[in-house]
């Protein structure tokens, strides 16, 4: 788990990014951070590797203060994935994958067939491994940066707009082979989004900001969709709120439908003589 606890972030030209800000952000499921542009999505995200400092307040990652280990150390249990996925454009795309295997002096011929492995779970031919970064389309860099993020199998994920910068049909699958992914891998998630339907598809609970840094609502986006905290909450989710709470609802219910079919065991064979004789027998 990981818990913020009055945090605040003031940059040194005073603006406050992030102000007082109390969340606890579940182990094991993706937590969705969604807002305007400014709103601090990014800064919130950002003082959890320690790559920004809070001004004051206090963040734990698993019960520990991250200003009690030191950064590189945190990091390696953090992996951390952006917008256009900032791999390395003269790495061939393998070597991206293992870069932080490299880095903590992994054996090399094991990282590469971990980084082989990646890229089958990230749904990319293992025929690219040898390419480079801009000999590949959008949505394949993105799935080799969410590969290069899973390589040191960190418990937790940090994903700032991983899916932005692809169309939308690509970006559906991403987001369709992401959550299959973490279905199997459980990681602790935070992701930043500023569209409210990607928050809603992906998010197990959704912390929706505004301007200001201030945690306007912390919710399932049930919740959210059917009990908006604010206006402003009311606004950001858009007019067609109603359409989108039914969607959600259709979907969770598909879902669940496919739950209880897989749960119903298989009809016995029916017994030599078919089922008259099955019948008969009654
Ligand atoms: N280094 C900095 N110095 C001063 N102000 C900054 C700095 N970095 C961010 N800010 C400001 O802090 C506020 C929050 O920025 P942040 O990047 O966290 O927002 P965001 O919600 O992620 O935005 P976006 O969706 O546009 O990426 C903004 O007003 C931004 O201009």
């Amino acid at each position: 788990m990981i818990t913020f606890t009055g945090v605040t972030k003031r940059y040194p030209d005073g603006t406050v990014a992030v102000h007082d800000l109390d969340l606890e952000i579940a182990a094991g499921r993706i937590t969705v951070l969604v807002g305007p542009s400014g709103c601090g999505k990014t800064t919130t995200l950002r003082m959890v590797n320690r790559m920004i400092d809070p001004t004051s307040g206090t963040i734990t990652v698993d019960g520990r203060d991250i200003r009690e280990v030191d950064p590189p150390r945190l990091r390696r249990g953090i992996g951390y994935v952006i917008q256009q996925a900032g791999l390395f454009p003269h790495r061939t795309i393998i070597d991206n994958i293992a870069t932080v295997p490299y880095l903590l002096h992994q054996d090399k011929k094991q990282a590469r067939t971990r980084a082989l492995e990646l890229m089958e779970r990230v749904g990319l031919d293992t025929a690219l491994a040898k390419r480079y970064p801009a000999q590949l389309s959008g949505g394949q860099q993105q799935r080799v940066g969410v590969a290069r993020a899973l390589a040191a199998d960190p418990p937790v994920m940090l994903m700032d707009e991983p899916f932005s910068a692809v169309d939308p049909i690509v970006r559906g699958q991403l987001q369709d082979e992401f959550l299959r992914l973490q279905s199997e891998l459980e990681k602790t998630i935070v992701f930043v989004t500023h569209d409210i339907d990607e928050a809603v598809k992906l998010g197990h609970r959704i912390a929706v900001f505004q301007v200001g840094g201030v945690l306007a609502q912390y919710a399932t986006p049930d919740e959210l969709l059917a009990n908006p905290a604010n206006d402003f909450v009311r606004d950001f989710l858009g007019g067609d709120r109603g359409i989108r709470r039914l969607r959600f609802v259709q979907e969770l219910d598909a879902e669940a439908a496919a739950e209880r079919r897989a749960a119903v065991p298989e009809p016995a064979e029916p017994p030599p003589g078919g089922e008259a004789a099955a019948a008969g027998e009654r």
